[in-house]
Parts: structure tokens; sequence; C-alpha cells
């Protein structure tokens, strides 16, 4: 089938967006079509850097294809767009949205790449795109899985999930970003992509935790593997398909961002078994680690709806200087014995 989106914007000129663009482009030139990428971002100097074919700050010097263009003018990066594409750091969205939606054209599909959950209403990106730019869920996607950025930036082979509540738009999505090394597949379970994607940060700071502490591979796998358990009963209680996080934007995801040292998550969570608090973090890294935001929020939800998250608890103690990471150990094999089903 022709593609028929040749007009996208994406929001966000970090290390994500600036790579899901130049894998926008890449699809294009595979496919032998002409697309207009334009990515807005806030940042001047990162803006002129793109418009030369770089984005230094967070790739580099990985070159960005042809088709590409940057501004810092929503509306020039809005104007005559199909698909609207958002990465920026999650709890920056709803402030940003707000001054974003009048320019939105009234037809665009719209695409989160973010994953965190909003501090106060716990609401998934999706749904703050919703409230806030009046638009049905049915135009809006989410796109997750395990997807590094500087991983596909430098064009290794990846998979991913565009999950849209009408699947049919998350195959139109997923024909426009396919690309020789993208791979993305399709769902209609919005809420399990999105869970899958918040909450492994969460356990990724828990894995750099005990990374930090210097423990070995098993306690790292136990903690990864009960992560998922705490995860999919989270996203079942909210709705979602269990085989969901069992998939890319679950399982996939959630190794990815344990076992890498280019997550940020995980490195916040290294930096923090070594002893540093959260105020030093800012002193050793600057991109944006979501779950450190996003857990007590996760937390809050998971309150809500009744659903135990015993790591996702620890994690929260430890992050309001509650829990000292000594304490973790004790904390998480203390509790009570029960079937690994439960
Ligand atoms: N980097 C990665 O490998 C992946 C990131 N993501 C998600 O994508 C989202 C964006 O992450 P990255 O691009 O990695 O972050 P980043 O830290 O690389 O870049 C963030 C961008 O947002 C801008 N920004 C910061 N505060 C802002 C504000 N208040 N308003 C507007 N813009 C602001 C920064 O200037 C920067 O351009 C996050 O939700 C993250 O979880 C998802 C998959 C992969
Ligand atoms: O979401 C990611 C990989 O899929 C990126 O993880 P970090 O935000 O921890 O770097």
């Amino acid at each position: 089938m022709a593609e028929d989106i040749t007009d996208v914007a994406v929001f966000g000129a970090g290390s994500w967006g600036t790579t899901f663009a130049k894998v926008l482009a890449d699809a294009a030139a595979a496919h032998g079509v002409q697309r207009s990428i334009r990515v807005w971002g806030r940042n001047p100097e990162t803006i002129a850097d793109i418009n030369r074919r770089r984005n230094g700050r967070y790739l580099g010097d990985i070159e960005l294809p042809e088709g590409i263009s940057a501004t810092t003018d929503p509306s020039v990066a809005l104007k005559g767009a199909q698909l609207v594409v958002f990465a920026v750091p999650a709890q920056s969205l709803r402030a940003q949205l707000e001054q974003w939606r009048p320019l939105i054209p009234s037809d665009a599909v719209v695409m989160s790449l973010m994953k965190g959950l909003e501090v106060g209403t716990d609401l998934r990106m999706t749904q703050v795109i919703a409230e806030v730019a009046g638009i049905a869920p049915g135009r809006i996607a989410v796109l997750s899985g395990p997807n590094l950025a500087m991983e596909i930036a430098r064009r290794e082979p990846t998979a991913s999930v565009v999950a849209c509540a009408d699947e049919e738009l998350a195959r139109r999505i997923a024909r426009v970003c396919t690309a020789p090394y993208f791979r993305p597949y399709t769902s209609n379970d919005v809420v399990g992509a999105e869970i899958g994607g918040i909450v492994k940060n969460v356990i990724a700071l828990c894995v750099g935790i005990c990374e930090g502490k210097g423990m070995g591979d098993n306690t790292k796998a136990s903690v990864m593997t009960r992560g998922l358990a705490e995860t999919t009963r989270l996203a079942v209680a909210l709705g979602a398909d269990p085989h969901t996080l069992a998939g890319l934007a679950g399982l996939g995801d959630l190794v990815a961002t344990c076992a890498s040292r280019l997550s940020r998550n995980h490195t916040a969570g290294t930096l923090l078994g070594q002893g540093f608090s959260v105020d030093e973090l800012g002193n050793h890294m600057t991109q944006v680690a979501e779950g450190i935001k996003s857990a007590p929020a996760v937390r809050e939800l998971a309150r809500r709806v009744g659903v135990e998250m015993p790591i996702t608890e620890a994690v929260v103690g430890v992050l309001a200087g509650r829990v000292d990471v000594d304490q973790l150990e004790s904390l998480l094999l203390a509790r009570e014995l029960k079937s690994e089903g439960e």
C-alpha cells in the first residue's frame, strides 16, 4: 500500500526525537518516497546543529540524512503536518502542549515516544495528549520497545511496537517508520505498551542500584523478573493484555534498559547504588531519566487500583531518602513467602 503520510513534525530535539526523525528519513529513502520531517526544539544551538545534519550534543558525530529540518518555531514545525510525534520529557508535555494545541492540524494523527507517567495526575502520555489537545484516542498512538536511541542512530537492528486503539492507524504509522534497521510491530494495546515503557524505567533504577552495590547477575535477573511480574499486574489491572508485557514493549524494553550502560535510568540507579544522592545525579548526567520522576506516580497509580508493587515501593523509598540503598536487599527479601504466580 502506498504511504500516505509525507509530512511529519517531531517535537523534541533530544536523543530520541532526533533519532526517530532519522528513522523516518531513512524509511522514506528506503521506500523511495519524499517526506518532509521537521524537528522542533527549544535550544537554538541544537536546532542550528540539526540543520547542519548533526546533533552533536545528543548523538555525537552521527550524520543525519537528508529530509530533516529543524526549527524553534512550533507553527513552522506543525504547518501541514499529518503525523505529529512527541518526544519531550514526560513532565514537560502538558505545559508545552497547551501552547502547541491550537497549531496542531485538525486532521493530524499523533504519536507519543515518551516513557513517563505524569506526576500529580498519574496519567499516561497518550492520556495527557487526549486531555490537553482534545484528540480522540483513535488518533493517538504510542511507540515503545527496546529502543536505545544511540544504537538506532547507528542503524543497529531494532524492533518496536506501534500501539493504537485503531490498529489500522497503527499499521499506517508502522509503514511510515519501517527502515532497513527498524521493524515496528503493531498492537491495539496502548495501555500495555505505555505501562511497559514507564515501569521498566523504575525497575532499571533498581537493577542499577544492585549493580552499583556490586551485586551479580542472579540478583539483577531476579529483580528484572519480579519487576516484570509487578509491571504486568499493574498493566492488567488497567485493562492491558498480559501478552503485551511478554513482548517487545514489556520484556524486550526491560531487558535492553536493565542491561545497557546507554540507559539513563540504569546509569542513575548505578550512581545511587554507589552512594550518590538523588540531588548529586545531575552532576554526573544531563539527560532525562524518566523513572526518577515517574516512580512515585507509578506507586500512586498502583495503590489506587490495589496492585502490589514491592520493587517500585522500594525504589520510591530510596528516591525519597527514606530507604538507604543498603536496606533495599533485606526489604525485598523479607517479604512473606508466596507462589510465583501470585
Ligand atoms: N533516548 C532513548 O533512548 C529513548 C527515550 N525515550 C523517551 O523519549 C522521551 C524523550 O527522551 P530523550 O529524547 O531521550 O531525552 P533527552 O534528554 O535526550 O532530550 C530531551 C529533550 O527535551 C528538551 N527538554 C527538556 N526539558 C524540556 C521542557 N521543559 N520543554 C521542552 N523540551 C524540553 C531537551 O532540551 C532535549 O532536547 C522520554 O520520555 C524518554 O523516556 C524512549 C525510548 C528511547
Ligand atoms: O527507553 C529506552 C530504551 O528503550 C531508553 O532508556 P533510558 O531512558 O533509561 O535511557
